[in-house]
């Protein structure tokens, strides 16, 4: 899917000055892109406007045809549950529930069941990711666990879109190599559009286009 960006500005009540302003940024279909940029720089903001998780005024973002500040809430999350996986910063893992299960939660969401061949490719995600214990609570996985459960999450439902906030932050080197690669490999046979926020120079390097924030504004990009 295309993201097109007109007239982006974002302002808090507590601030004076937008904390993301993007005159324009146009996204085409399945470019792999990392957002860098240092601590406070809009990154997270900037995700979180393209995942539809903040209001927007009409024609602001629009992926290919669907501006997403027309659709209710519900639509939006239904929106965002079809087209888009996300790899938040914090997980946003459930507890209770096995890292198997929560591969398989927004899939049980979207559809009221999760059929034999779901729970095959959610397995095999796991194991392509190097993770073992998927009959193990999510409360008692390391950090670097509950990364690649996040991002077996993401994949699961095979989403135009793959949106994640600093995907390798909590990996060890070997693990941020692998999963890297996994998540390039993935979004290139299924076409999908990667945008991630990094500031990790290796990652970003492999990523088709970088795109640089300041102070919430595009500095450059290469
Ligand atoms: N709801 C909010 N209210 C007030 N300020 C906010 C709000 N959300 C974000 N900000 C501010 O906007 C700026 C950009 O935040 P953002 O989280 O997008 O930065 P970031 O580049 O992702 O940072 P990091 O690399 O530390 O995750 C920061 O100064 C942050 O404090």
């Amino acid at each position: 899917m295309n993201l097109f960006i007109d007239q982006l500005h974002i302002t808090v009540p507590t601030l004076y000055t937008p904390i993301l302003s993007i005159p324009k940024l146009f996204i085409p279909s399945a470019q792999q892109v990392a957002i860098l940029g240092p601590s406070g720089s809009g990154k997270t903001t900037l995700l979180n406007a393209i995942s539809g998780l903040i209001d927007l005024s009409a024609n602001q973002l629009l992926w290919d045809n669907t501006d997403l500040s027309q659709l209710s809430a519900n639509k939006r999350d239904q929106w965002r549950f079809e087209h888009i996986g996300i790899v938040m910063q914090d997980f946003h893992l459930t507890q209770g529930l096995t890292a198997l299960e929560n591969v398989l939660l927004p899939y049980y969401f979207l559809h009221g069941t999760s059929p034999r061949g779901v729970k095959q490719r959610a397995v095999e995600l796991l194991k392509q990711m190097n993770f073992q214990r998927i009959e193990s609570k999510t409360e008692v996985l390391s950090r670097g666990e509950m990364q690649r459960v996040s991002i077996a999450r993401a994949l699961l439902t095979h989403p135009n879109i793959i949106i994640a906030d600093e995907p390798t932050a909590s990996l060890d080197a070997e693990n941020s190599e692998m999963i890297t690669a996994l998540l390039k490999e993935l979004v290139e046979q299924a076409g999908c559009t990667l945008i991630i926020s990094t500031h990790d120079q290796h990652l970003a390097q492999q990523m088709q286009r970088r795109i640089y924030l300041q102070n919430g504004q595009i500095q450059y990009e290469n």
